[in-house]
This record gives structure tokens, C-alpha cells and sequence, in this order.
């Protein structure tokens, strides 16, 4: 039975990535899906606005919704505080196994809680299952269909409080139009929208930053 992309990927990094280096392993990623095969990480350079964003949020609790690969968990892992820690739900089983050994491969797996199964079955679940109070960082790389009702499922399960910080992969490239449309006409959030290109592409792509107001 043939390998999948993702299994190729993290097969990439086992052998050519630092084990227990983080940055080697995002640079490996990008290295090979820039050079041989395409996949929907967040890349580098939008990686550098999701830095910036969780430095700035300082978060004690993130939560990523779509791990694939586990890039992007990494990357957010890399940058947390000591005692901080990372939710990460994914419905994939496949991705899930890869995510856990890239996580673990780049020795973040002490920041790095991953959650198997829908976002909309986890996010219920958050409070009383794994003992989250509220989020302080959530980023959104999922279905692009399901940034809205998550956004409004974790605004109904009280996960949000003044300040959390949301962060929207993709809301040019595929495109998360009726989630821009609910965003931006919620007195609830102060949007900002931060331009870039889509991962490994010269194709324009953006992310859109929503601070919930309480
Ligand atoms: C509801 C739910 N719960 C848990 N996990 C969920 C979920 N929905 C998706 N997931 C998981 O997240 C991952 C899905 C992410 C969806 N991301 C994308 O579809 C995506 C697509 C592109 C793209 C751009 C141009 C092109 F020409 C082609 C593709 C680029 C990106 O950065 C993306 O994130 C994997 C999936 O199993
Ligand atoms: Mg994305």
C-alpha cells in the first residue's frame, strides 16, 4: 500500500530534521513541501504573522483547530510560556498519527495536547473534560465552512473572555468569505486583516485577526 504525502512528510523530517529542535523541523517541512510536495501548512511566512500573534496574546491556553501535519502546532508550541500549553483537535485519524510523532519528533510534546475528533464534538467538551476555564488564543486552519459556527460554538460554551485573541488561516486562498462577513459585523471583535501569500505559492493569501471584547 502506497504512502500518503503526509506520511512521506514526516518521514522527510525523521531523517533530516534535529530531533528535539523545533525550528528544524518547521525549516525541513517548508524545505520539502517547497521543493517537493505542496501541502496546506501554514509556511513560513504567513508562520511569521502567527509568531507575532501569539507572542503578542501571550497566551496561557491556545487552541488550533485543524492539525494536519502538526506544523502549525509546532510552530505555536515553539513560542509558548513556560506552564502554557496547546489544544489541538483533529478529525483525521491518519493526520492525528503524523501530527503526534512530528510533535513529538520536535520535543514539544509537554506543550501539546492533541484532541482526536471533530471540533464540533470538542469544543463542548473543553470545560469540563480537560479543564479548560477560557482560551486565550485560537487559530483556525480547518474546513474554512466551519470557522463561523466554531467561532459561535465557543462564544455559546463561554471559552472566550475579554481580549482572546482568534487568528484565521486562508481568508483569501480558499477563502473563508462567510466567516469574514460575520466577523467583521460583530460589534463583539476587532478585526484587523494582515496580508501575505499562500504557503510555497506566489499566490496573495491573508489571515484575519478577530480580539473578542466581551
Ligand atoms: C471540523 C473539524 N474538526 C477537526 N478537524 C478538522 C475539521 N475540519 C477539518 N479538520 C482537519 O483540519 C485539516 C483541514 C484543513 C483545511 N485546510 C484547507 O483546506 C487549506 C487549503 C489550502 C489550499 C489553498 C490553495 C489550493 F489550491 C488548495 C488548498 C491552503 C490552506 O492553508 C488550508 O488550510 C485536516 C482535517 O482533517
Ligand atoms: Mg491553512
Amino acid at each position: 500500500m502506497n504512502q500518503s504525502k503526509e506520511q512521506r512528510i514526516l518521514n522527510f523530517v525523521l531523517q533530516n530534521a534535529v530531533r528535539g529542535d523545533p525550528c528544524s523541523v518547521l525549516d525541513t517541512i517548508d524545505q520539502y513541501c517547497s521543493q517537493k510536495e505542496w501541502a496546506m501548512n501554514v509556511g513560513n511566512e504567513k508562520g511569521l504573522i502567527l509568531d507575532k500573534t501569539v507572542e503578542e496574546a501571550n497566551p496561557s491556553v491556545a487552541l488550533e483547530l485543524g492539525t494536519y501535519c502538526g506544523y502549525s502546532a509546532v510552530r505555536i508550541a515553539r513560542v509558548l510560556k513556560a506552564g502554557a500549553h496547546l489544544l489541538t483537535v483533529e478529525f483525521n485519524p491518519e493526520f492525528a498519527a503524523i501530527a503526534k510523532q512530528m510533535i513529538e519528533f520536535a520535543g514539544v510534546q509537554d506543550k501539546v495536547k492533541l484532541l482526536e475528533g471533530p471540533s464540533e464534538e470538542i469544543i463542548p467538551q473543553l470545560k469540563k473534560k480537560y479543564e479548560v476555564d477560557t482560551v486565550d488564543f485560537v487559530f483556525l486552519d480547518h474546513w474554512k465552512d466551519r470557522y463561523t459556527p466554531d467561532t459561535i460554538l465557543l462564544q455559546e460554551c463561554n471559552l472566550l473572555r475579554k481580549g482572546s485573541v482568534l487568528l484565521a488561516d486562508n481568508v483569501i486562498v480558499p477563502g473563508a468569505p462567510e466567516f469574514l462577513n460575520y466577523i467583521r459585523n460583530n460589534p463583539h471583535f476587532q478585526c484587523t486583516n494582515y496580508p501575505s501569500r499562500l504557503e510555497y505559492m506566489k499566490v496573495a493569501d491573508a489571515m484575519e485577526k478577530a480580539v473578542f471584547l466581551g
